[in-house]
């Protein structure tokens, strides 16, 4: 710790549970709802920050519904329905391409076991592409309209959306950050995954085994510098 030199303290969090992650299907741009269970740990996340004495002053999230309603849940729990709150497809999962809506059996036999897998093990494997001229794909939805097309993926490896989320981390959320804003952001377990691999130095291997549950606010602590020196789990 830094002596009496205050911390800057940075809320992640992964929505809560989707109704696809309850039934295991590959998930990411796909726009689902939260299950039961994930709007009741999107009510316990915020009540569990709320005993915590947490407070903030800008909210991020993604452009996907579960994060969004997440977000909700948290802010109408604190009765921080007021804030600011920053929306930006860079904070979107990881696209899954083609394997989007299976669940991992299906994918399996669909593209192979192997390239299913490693998708899910190394940081450059890429899942299958989705078709360009798919409905699914994001450049075909209006909802992103707003963004250069050439930038929107058909699917994704983990270190392209490290490379998508970064200028967002540096350009947006760490300059409210050093002006020593409390944030909160909600998002999805790559989107954490790259966050805590930026913040913290670490490779790619490591960023593929770290866990990230839904419905539990990790606390960073940054130094004056946006150093982390301290990381736990709210509430545990
Ligand atoms: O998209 C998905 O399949 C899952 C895991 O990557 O992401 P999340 O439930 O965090 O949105």
């Amino acid at each position: 710790m830094s002596g009496t030199k205050k911390l800057i303290r940075l809320v992640l969090l992964r929505h809560g549970q989707s109704v696809w992650n309850q039934n295991r299907h590959f998930t990411g741009w796909s726009n689902v709802a939260l299950s039961a269970q994930g709007e009741e740990e999107a009510r316990r996340a915020g009540q569990l920050l709320k005993q915590a004495n947490f407070d903030f002053d800008i909210c991020f999230s993604s452009e996907l519904k579960r994060a969004r309603d997440t977000l909700a849940t948290i802010q109408s729990e604190m009765v921080l329905e007021h804030l600011p709150t920053h929306r930006s497809w860079r904070l979107n999962e990881r696209h899954y391409g083609a394997l989007e809506g299976l669940r991992p059996w299906p994918a399996m036999r669909k593209f192979g076991i192997w390239p299913v897998l490693k998708t899910q093990f190394y940081f450059d494997a890429s899942p299958p592409l989705l078709a360009a001229d798919d409905p699914r794909a994001p450049a075909n939805q209006q909802r992103y309209a707003s963004v250069d097309p050439s930038q929107l993926p058909l699917a994704e490896s983990m270190r392209q959306v490290s490379k998508r989320v970064r200028p967002f981390l540096h350009n947006t959320i760490l300059p409210e950050a050093k002006q020593g804003k409390r944030l909160l952001i909600v998002a999805h377990k790559g989107i954490l995954r790259v966050l805590m691999m930026q913040l913290e130095g670490l490779t790619g291997a490591q960023v593929m085994r770290l866990s990230v549950t839904t419905g539990q606010p990790i606390c960073y602590e940054l130094d004056e510098t946006l150093v982390p020196v301290n990381r736990y789990y709210v509430g545990q």
